[in-house]
């Protein structure tokens, strides 16, 4: 999917809300835990009842991986009806890889040629040519960690190195890499007053968002300072979503908290774009 058509469902949809698949066996329904792919069933009942207000879906494979091969099945099947069913929603494999160059090429094939997500996440760490095995697909999105939503985000990525944060450092130089137009950036909710600074290095790049909600970040704060002339966000919600309900009504409530989130992201499109 290129960004044109991310951008052209985000105006179609009136929503840049990306709904992160975060399954946990110990807060998922109960009911569920009969079935004989919990994981997946969970996911599905998810999908299914917010997929018209989300253009993208965020599978963060930490909640797979911790399952074993079970586990890693239920992410093969979660990202095969997405794609089968929704084929126009923007898929994330948030896995934050990054390694030697020859290692992340195997990372990159797992996620781009396999699984066939759209986008994986990825640790800007190593240095470039860490990242550029991801970049290598053409097709496909890499989206690197800037500034994240968590405390630790000032034990490093705020350091001042030779007179420059590290974050920024990380924005210069990546996007002078090769094929760096299919570079997304993570920049945290709850990091709302650094994006005046990131809009002036990335402008047009795309920024996933993670912290609203469980987190505490503002959807408002985070538009006001990031939004760009073609919206240029994808803006995560996981647990205030998804673990809306522990009872049958699970994915109904999901549903019912997706759409607060996507009416906010209307009013706000439409006050910008006039759409
Ligand atoms: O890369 C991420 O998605 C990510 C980066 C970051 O800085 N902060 C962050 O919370 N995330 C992920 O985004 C999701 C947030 O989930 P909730 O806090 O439940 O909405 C989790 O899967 C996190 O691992």
């Amino acid at each position: 999917m290129t960004t044109q058509q991310l951008h052209e469902q985000i105006l179609q949809k009136k929503s840049f809300l990306c709904v992160g698949l975060d399954p946990d066996l110990t807060k998922i329904p109960q009911h569920l835990l009969e079935t004989e792919d919990p994981i997946f069933e969970f996911n599905k009942a998810i999908i299914d009842s917010t997929h018209d207000l989300t253009v993208g879906y965020k599978p963060n494979t930490a909640f797979f991986e911790a399952y074993g091969i079970k586990g890693w099945m239920s992410l093969q099947k979660t990202i095969n009806y997405i794609n089968e069913n929704y084929p126009d929603i923007f898929t994330i494999a948030d896995a934050k890889r990054g390694d030697i160059g020859n290692t992340s090429s195997m990372y990159a094939k797992a996620f781009f040629e396999d699984l066939n997500f759209d986008s994986v996440t990825v640790a800007p760490y190593m240095g470039k040519d860490s990242v550029e095995p991801f970049l290598a697909f053409e097709n496909k999105h890499t989206i690197m960690l800037a500034l994240t939503s968590n405390e630790g985000a000032f034990d490093f990525q705020t350091l001042n190195t030779n007179g420059k944060e590290l974050y920024k450092q990380v924005l210069e130089t990546s996007k002078t890499w090769k094929n760096s137009e299919n570079l997304m950036y993570v920049v945290g909710a709850t990091k709302a007053e650094y994006f005046t600074e990131i809009r002036k290095i990335v402008p047009d790049s795309f920024l996933l968002v993670p912290g609203i909600g469980a987190q505490g970040g503002s959807l408002s704060e985070v538009c006001k300072y990031g939004m760009n002339d073609k919206v240029g966000l994808l803006v995560n919600s996981a647990r205030a979503i998804i673990y809306a309900s522990k009872g049958t009504d699970f994915a109904e409530k999901a549903r019912e908290e997706a759409l607060k989130v996507q009416k906010e992201m209307a009013e706000i499109i439409g006050l910008k774009f006039q759409v």
